[in-house]
């Protein structure tokens, strides 16, 4: 209810409007919302400031820069640094990408080259391919980044590392000397966010720069390694972590809520000739549409929190220097991030697309949303190199399940006992634990098939990392299948724990099956090929999808209205609550810059004369010139 925080229409703005406004909400909100003990906000602020993310800046600085001087900080960096961070007084950004290289980090070529008799290390970007790109608040907000860069200690490579390098100056925010910083431009989305270049070349900085929790460099020169080097890697762990709740679950629970309540007011078109024009949630193409994208957001929630809880319990046990967890953590947060990114992002799109022409309006809500999903797809890892990285992990277990009993996420690929489906009706195939078994069997038998393949093709002489790229295209598959058998896994367990009240849990049950359907009917093929599903139980379980959409048809307005979001959040004439699309509509169009006058001086500047002489040949006066 404060007016400071209402948004403003953002469609309307130019892009440097945009970037004002963020700022300018984002320090309102946390000079007003975020308790002055501590930066973490608890309760209903990070609740907020989670559902309304989209409009604010700094996410970089609050989502990554912060957390990364957690992680690679020792005790004395994070009492430097963090309480400036934690309060904005430094302004930080994560700057690891760079215009040559995103997804292969040891092709990163910034470099730190240590100077002893200085005790400093001096940045360069030797090339133009150097300079890092791509970093969020960097452009134009940040005065800090932690850089990633290549060490470097009398011409020997230590490979890539942390260091927290002073880009503005803290008074006049201009570029220090050696820097040329600024905004990349315009992009797909992300308008309210600095995405930046960064140039550096013989910039200083103190020894001291180098975060140091897991390796450190003495006055002398001598690196000392100190941890488990993958835990460099972690921030990125983190991240993908994270952002799936922030940037995937939460827009698509937007997109969905918007998509089925425009659909339950929008009529259009007849079922029965002798009614009334029809909603059209009516149409069971339309629920075809919406109702899987709904349960979607449920289940990605629901796997959402199990990944939250394995990073937390995992960073507890690092804490104490077993990294034992790391790999399956790796491999199941890339697959995660990468598998769910690409299903939120074309669900968000199927259900704008469910909205006709008022789904391609930026009245709707509904392009801010998707396009800022895409870039799920890429960021944090890219979504194709995170699934291979998920893959790698899986063929690793596929072989050591042939001699040990596997635990954790990959616990199926050792399981031997006899999977086959024995369904007789569409009724069987929407219980949880047939659809559990089908997803695990499928998984097991993709990932034994990529291996296979690659295994053959070894032994006739192909060189491995020849095969791995052959086959690159079943090893996505079979981490496609891995991450849909830990999401239907895990929130059939979920539901099934949860205390809540009959009703409540058969919706939940409903969208479970519906969810694990919708991707048995999108995948049959893997089904029926690994031999899960004959071609009759195909049929069962396409009649039981359609079956869970009838029944859950008549709740759908009620199930997105369950996700609260204020209309002030969702920014939608279409999702509005009171149903009032087509005078919101109006209303929005009225408001647009286009309209600040009845006639646009500059398009009638250049149409004058063409319609002086059309009004001259309409009136008499004048010859019919051809134009
Ligand atoms: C202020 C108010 C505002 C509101 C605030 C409210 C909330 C904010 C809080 C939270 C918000 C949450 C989220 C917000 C975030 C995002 C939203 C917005 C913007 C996005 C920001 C984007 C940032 C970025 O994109 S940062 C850059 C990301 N880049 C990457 O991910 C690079 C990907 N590439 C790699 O990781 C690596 O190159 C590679 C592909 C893994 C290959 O590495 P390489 O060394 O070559 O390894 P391999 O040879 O393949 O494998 C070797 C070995 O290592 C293991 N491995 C690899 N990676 C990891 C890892 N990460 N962890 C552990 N182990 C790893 C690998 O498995 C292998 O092991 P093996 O040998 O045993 O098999
Ligand atoms: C909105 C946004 C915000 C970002 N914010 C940040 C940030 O704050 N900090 C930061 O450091 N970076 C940031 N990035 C950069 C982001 O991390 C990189 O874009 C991402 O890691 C992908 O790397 P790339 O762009 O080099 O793509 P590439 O790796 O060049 O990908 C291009 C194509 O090559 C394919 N490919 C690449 N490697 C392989 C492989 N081994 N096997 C098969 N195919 C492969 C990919 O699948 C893709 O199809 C951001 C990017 C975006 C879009």
């Amino acid at each position: 209810n404060d007016t400071s925080m209402q948004h403003r229409n953002l469609n309307h703005m130019t892009r440097e409007e945009r970037f004002s406004e963020a700022m300018r909400r984002t320090l309102y909100a946390l000079k007003v919302l975020l308790p002055r003990e501590g930066w973490t906000p608890v309760g209903p602020e990070m609740k907020y400031l989670a559902r309304a993310i989209k409009e604010f800046t700094f996410i970089i600085h609050a989502g990554v820069f912060i957390p990364c001087i957690m992680s690679y900080g020792t005790n004395e960096q994070i009492a430097k640094w963090f309480p400036l961070a934690a309060d904005f007084r430094i302004i930080g950004t994560y700057a690891q990408t760079e215009l040559g290289h995103g997804s292969f980090l040891r092709g990163l070529e910034t470099i730190a080259t240590y100077d002893r008799a200085n005790q400093e290390f001096i940045i360069n970007c030797p090339k133009i391919t150097a300079m890092k790109w791509w970093p969020g608040d960097m452009g134009k907000s940040a005065n800090h980044v932690l850089l990633m860069a290549e060490l470097v200690i009398d011409g020997k490579k230590y490979g890539m590392h942390g260091f927290m390098v002073q880009i503005r100056d803290l008074t006049t925010h201009e570029p220090l000397p050696g820097v040329t910083v600024g905004d990349i431009g315009a992009k797909l989305s992300f308008e309210s966010v600095d995405n930046g270049f960064l140039y550096l070349q013989n910039v200083r900085i103190p020894r001291e720069n180098l975060l140091s929790k897991l390796s450190e460099v003495h006055p002398d020169g001598t690196y000392i390694k100190k941890g488990n080097q993958r835990l460099m890697y972690g921030s990125m762990v983190r991240v993908r972590v994270n952002l799936i709740a922030h940037e995937i679950v939460m827009p698509l629970a937007k997109a969905c809520t918007i998509a089925v309540r425009y659909s339950a007011v929008r009529r259009q078109g007849l079922i029965n000739p002798s009614k009334e024009e029809v909603p059209v949630l009516d149409y069971v193409a339309q629920q075809h549409k919406l109702l899987p994208q709904v349960a979607t957001v449920f289940m990605a929630h629901f796997a959402a929190k199990q990944l939250v809880k394995m990073h937390h319990d995992y960073s507890l046990e690092v804490e104490k220097g077993n990294t034992s967890q790391l790999p399956e953590l790796h491999a199941l947060s890339a697959g995660m991030k990468a598998c769910l990114s690409e299903q939120g992002a074309a669900g968000a799109e199927i259900v704008r697309r469910a909205c006709g022409g008022h789904g391609y309006s930026c009245g709707s809500g509904l392009p801010f949303i998707v396009n800022r999903m895409l870039a799920t797809c890429t960021y944090e890892g890219e979504n194709t190199v995170m699934q291979l990285q998920c893959a790698r992990y899986l063929i690793k277990c596929a072989d050591q399940a042939k001699k040990d009993k596997l635990t954790g996420s990959v616990w199926y690929l050792s399981d031997f006992s006899n999977m086959s489906c024995t369904a007789q009706t569409f009724g069987d195939l929407q219980e949880p634990s047939v659809l559990v078994k089908l997803h695990e069997r499928r998984a097991k038998c993709a990932v034994q098939h990529a291996g296979k393949k690659m295994q053959n093709m070894v032994k006739n002489g192909t060189p491995a990392h020849d095969a791995w790229n052959m086959m690159a295209t079943l090893l996505i598959n079979a981490a496609r299948a891995h991450i849909m058998q830990y999401v239907v896994g895990t929130s059939v367990t979920y539901i099934s724990e949860l205390s809540c009240s009959a009703s409540l849990k058969k919706i939940l049950t409903q969208l479970c099956a519906l969810y694990a359907l919708h991707n048995i009917n999108s995948n049959c093929g893997d089904f029926v090929k690994f031999g899960c599903l004959t071609s009759a139980q195909c049929d069962l379980a396409q009649e039981a999808e359609f079956n869970l959409l009838k029944q859950l048809r008549p709740d759908a307005v009620g199930i997105v209205d369950s996700f609260d979001f204020t209309d002030d959040i969702l920014q939608s004439c279409l999702g509005a609550y009171d149903g009032n699309v087509y005078e919101r509509l109006f209303e929005w169009a009225k408001q647009a810059p286009m309209n600040k006058t009845e006639v646009h001086q500059d398009s009638y500047q250049y149409l004058q004369p063409y319609l002086h002489e059309g009004r001259d040949v309409l009136e008499g006066r004048g010859r019919n010139s051809k134009l």
